[in-house]
């Protein structure tokens, strides 16, 4: 099985998939969604962890062989970015979403030495929003950064332009078009709320997908 599939499948298995058209979720973008998906629940089940670091070692390891340093994002790829390290023994800090106001001030947790070559963990992109403001505080930090790897990608427009944009590249352990497949698959939603699923996915932002 493709590990996009597999990934999909164990997060369905462990109920981190929430399908609420009836009453959209509110993204970190502000954008009203009909689906969430909640990778923190990932932690709670460690065979299913054990899966999803391994599998994270590995796509680090194959991208991006010079990698010297992880950086979780704040909050949710913390745990994750801590996992893959001690599996590929590397050493890790973390990105604040704002510096301290108090202590050291830091917005970078632990050591980011300027020439650093840095591979980014974040649990999920869907605008890439959170994950650039990520990138541009390493790089402000005299780090290279590599790219990022995530878990999963909704692979909305706006998010792999932006991504392009920043000349950064992202790989993804799984994807909203796997997700789909796998959930219809396991009877976790009918065939018929595809199609607005997939509008949803096609521009996010204009509320179409309600009506359909
Ligand atoms: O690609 P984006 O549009 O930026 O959205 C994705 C971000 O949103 C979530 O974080 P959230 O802000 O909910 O915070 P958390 O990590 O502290 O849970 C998620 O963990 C990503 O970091
Ligand atoms: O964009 C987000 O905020 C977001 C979407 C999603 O499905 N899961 C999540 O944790 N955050």
């Amino acid at each position: 099985m493709r590990t996009e599939t597999k990934i999909a499948k164990d997060l369905l298995s462990i109920g981190a998939v929430f399908l609420r058209p009836g009453e959209p979720f509110t993204w970190a973008s502000g954008i009203r969604s009909p689906i969430y998906c909640d990778n923190r629940i990932i932690l709670s089940h460690p065979a299913v962890r054990r899966e999803v670091e391994a599998a994270l070692a590995a796509l680090v390891k194959e991208r991006y062989p010079g990698c010297g340093l992880l950086a979780g994002t704040s909050t949710a790829g913390i745990a994750h970015a801590a996992y893959v390290s001690e599996i590929l023994g590397l050493p890790m800090c973390y990105v604040r979403g704002a510096a301290k106001d108090h202590g050291r001030g830091n917005r970078i947790e632990g050591r980011a030495e300027p020439g650093a070559k840095v591979v980014v963990i974040e649990d999920l992109i869907s605008t890439g929003g959170s994950v650039l403001e990520v990138v541009d505080a390493l790089r402000q930090a005299g780090c290279e950064v590599l790219g990022i790897a995530s878990i999963f990608t909704y692979g909305l427009e706006k998010g792999v332009k932006r991504l392009a944009d920043a000349g950064v590249q992202n790989a993804s352990l799984s994807c909203y078009d796997a997700l789909l497949a796998a959930a219809v698959e396991e009877g976790v939603i009918a065939r018929e709320d595809v199609p607005r699923l997939e509008r949803f996915r096609q521009n996010p932002q204009d509320g179409g997908w309600m009506s359909l």
